[in-house]
């Protein structure tokens, strides 16, 4: 199988991120390794887990059996929602570290505001200090709105780098977009292909009938075209590898005005919705 290049988007501290990931959601850790390995193979380069997911320790297995350069490879995790607080989070982080094995994590990201605890603001000082001693490269946010975003650009010293928030064509988000766009903040989309559902909208067929390619690579194509990093997770390998393939054929202006036109406001989200979503709701 051939091996993708994948390009890099620069974050607002000039860490560069592979504009495509590989999202383990739901990926058991005993198959962790083994699906982060056949990613690296087909060309990934940017692994998004979490503390919450349970399969950090596969994630960094992987990373290790690759036997790639450190400096070529990009990782993210995120800080668990029962882990916000000041100290809590630091060593939440070590956890993290370890359990991935590496001595600097590329992108910590808090996982969810979880705006009930009004813990973000502190727990992102406990952010700042982990960037400021070269534990981790970048910091960033998920699922926070634009509220969230300006309370912890007005209280803290470190924009975040990304948000990485919910966003395909039945669910884009366009205010939360703007706002990161205004302050320097990267949009990472989550569900990208809006776990599966988002695929059989006839624009996104007619598309990629249109061009010869999947559905799946149309949907990616059109997030990739419009700026945003993108993390599609996928436990086969012949899925992976045609996920990252989106960087030689473009959507016409007609053809990304379709798919803008399938936003569905809050039917189409898949996920929680942050300003609600309670620590106690998931496991992470
Ligand atoms: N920060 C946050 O709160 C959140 C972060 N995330 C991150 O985003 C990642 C991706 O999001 P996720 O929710 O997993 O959803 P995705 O939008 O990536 O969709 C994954 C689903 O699509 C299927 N799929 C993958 N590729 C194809 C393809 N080419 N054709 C048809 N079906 C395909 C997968 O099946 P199969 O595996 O069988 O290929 C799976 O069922 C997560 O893994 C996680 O890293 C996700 C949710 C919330
Ligand atoms: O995957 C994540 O990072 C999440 O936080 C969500 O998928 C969350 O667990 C959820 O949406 C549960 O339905």
């Amino acid at each position: 199988m051939t091996q993708t290049s994948v390009p890099t988007v620069t974050l607002n501290n000039g860490v560069e991120i592979p504009q495509v990931g590989l999202g383990v959601f739901q990926v058991p850790d005993d198959g962790t390794q083994a699906n982060v390995e056949q990613a690296l193979e087909v060309g990934y380069r940017h692994v998004d887990t979490a503390a919450g997911y349970d399969n950090e320790e596969g994630v960094g297995a992987a990373l290790r059996a690759s036997g790639l350069p450190r400096e070529q490879l990009f990782v993210t995790t995120k800080l668990r929602n029962g882990d916000q607080g000041y100290e809590q989070a630091l060593r939440a982080f070590e956890d993290s570290r370890r359990a991935l094995g590496v001595d600097q994590v590329d992108l910590y990201l808090i996982h969810w505001p979880v705006p009930s605890r009004d813990l973000y603001v502190e727990t992102w000082r406990a952010f700042e200090k982990l960037l400021a001693e070269g534990a981790v490269r970048a910091i960033g946010v998920s699922n926070f709105l634009p509220d969230h975003l300006e309370r912890l650009v007005a209280e803290t010293d470190v924009v975040p780098a990304v948000n990485q928030v919910e966003v395909h064509p039945t669910f884009q988000q366009a205010e939360v977009q703007a706002r990161c766009r205004a302050l320097g903040v990267t949009v990472e989309a989550y569900s990208p292909l809006g776990r599966g559902a988002d695929l059989g909208a006839a624009a996104v067929v007619a598309a990629a009938t249109e061009l010869g390619v999947t559905p799946a690579q149309v949907v990616l194509r059109w997030a990739v075209q419009q700026g945003r990093v993108v993390i599609p997770k996928s436990m086969s390998v012949e899925r992976q590898a045609t996920n990252i393939d989106v960087f030689s054929f473009e959507l016409s202006p007609a053809q990304t005005a379709q798919l803008n036109a399938l936003e569905s406001g809050v039917e189409g989200r898949t996920g929680a919705d942050p300003a609600t979503a309670s620590f106690t709701q998931f496991r992470h």
